[in-house]
């Protein structure tokens, strides 16, 4: 997705203090954040957060990171790159990070059905030939693992809040609070019971033709946990859960995921 041109320009991208970037492997709830983050923006500030560009921030040019320096503050940047690929400014200028996490095997499922649903992008032939590419890592953005890796030994920064997409299934309100806190924005508990409302999985799917055109209806698709278990084999899950203990099991990543509520059973 990114040839060598985008992380030349991007080289010349300058975050600033008050960005907020949102960090996530494909299909973990980058969207669900972001839309999150935006109504916390619209209940502090009172402005309507909009996009001024795609908001993924490794799909531009270098014209398209001179066009950001006009935009206003705060900026939400999401951006799927591993934690060594991203630009320095972002550490050097201590934005704020949020980094999502969603457990690897619904993660691939949806990657899976993304492909497969979206026109105008490749599609895989079967839920088999894709999980040998997204074990290899040949998919868009690399291998989860490796994003997972990478990610290990930064998320306790005082710049930097995990969140887990389960755990914002299992109690929204608390993950909405938590968010806002990180992010020094104070609100009500109404505000934050009215954002939950606005951020279900029903409700912004309901409205995902207007907020995201066509494509909408592909990318809040199921909005689930466990619905791995409709397509993983057993040894699809074997090798799996393998992977995971061979790269993250007794990390403290590898605790926060909670990988045996989630992906076992
Ligand atoms: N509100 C809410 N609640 C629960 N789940 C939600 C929500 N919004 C998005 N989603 C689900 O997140 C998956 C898409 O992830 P991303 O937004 O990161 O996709 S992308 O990488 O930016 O294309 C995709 O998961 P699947 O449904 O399993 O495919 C979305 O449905």
């Amino acid at each position: 997705m990114c040839t060598s041109e985008t992380f030349q320009a991007l080289d010349t991208f300058e975050a600033r203090h008050d960005d907020i970037v949102l960090a996530s492997y494909p299909k973990c709830g980058s969207n669900w954040i972001l839309h999150i983050v935006s109504e916390l923006i619209y209940a502090v500030s009172k402005k309507k957060y909009k996009y001024p560009e795609f908001p993924v921030l490794e799909c531009g040019d270098s014209e398209k990171y001179q066009r950001m320096k006009g935009f206003p503050s705060p900026r939400i940047l999401a951006t799927h790159l591993h934690y060594d690929k991203l630009p320095g400014s972002i550490f050097e200028n201590k934005a704020k990070i949020l980094v999502i996490f969603r457990n690897p095997k619904d993660t691939a499922v949806s990657f899976l059905h993304f492909h497969n649903d979206v026109p105008d992008i490749p599609s895989y032939g079967s839920w088999d030939e894709f999980f040998r590419q997204f074990m290899k890592g040949q998919v868009s953005w690399g291998r989860y693992f490796d994003f997972a890796i990478n990610w290990n030994k930064h998320l306790d920064g005082d710049n930097v809040k995990f969140i887990l997409y389960e755990d914002l299934k299992e109690n929204l309100a608390a993950g909405i609070k938590q968010i806002a806190e990180f992010l020094g924005f104070f609100l009500t508990g109404e505000q934050i019971q009215t954002i939950s409302v606005q951020s279900t999985f029903q409700a912004m799917r309901a409205k995902s033709q207007d907020t995201h055109g066509a494509v909408g209806p592909f990318l809040f698709r199921k909005g689930e946990v466990g619905d791995w278990k409709n397509l993983f084999s057993e040894i699809q899950n074997q090798e799996m859960d393998e992977k995971f203990k061979e790269c993250l099991a007794g990390t403290s990543l590898g605790a926060k995921l909670k990988y045996e509520s989630y992906c076992q059973g």
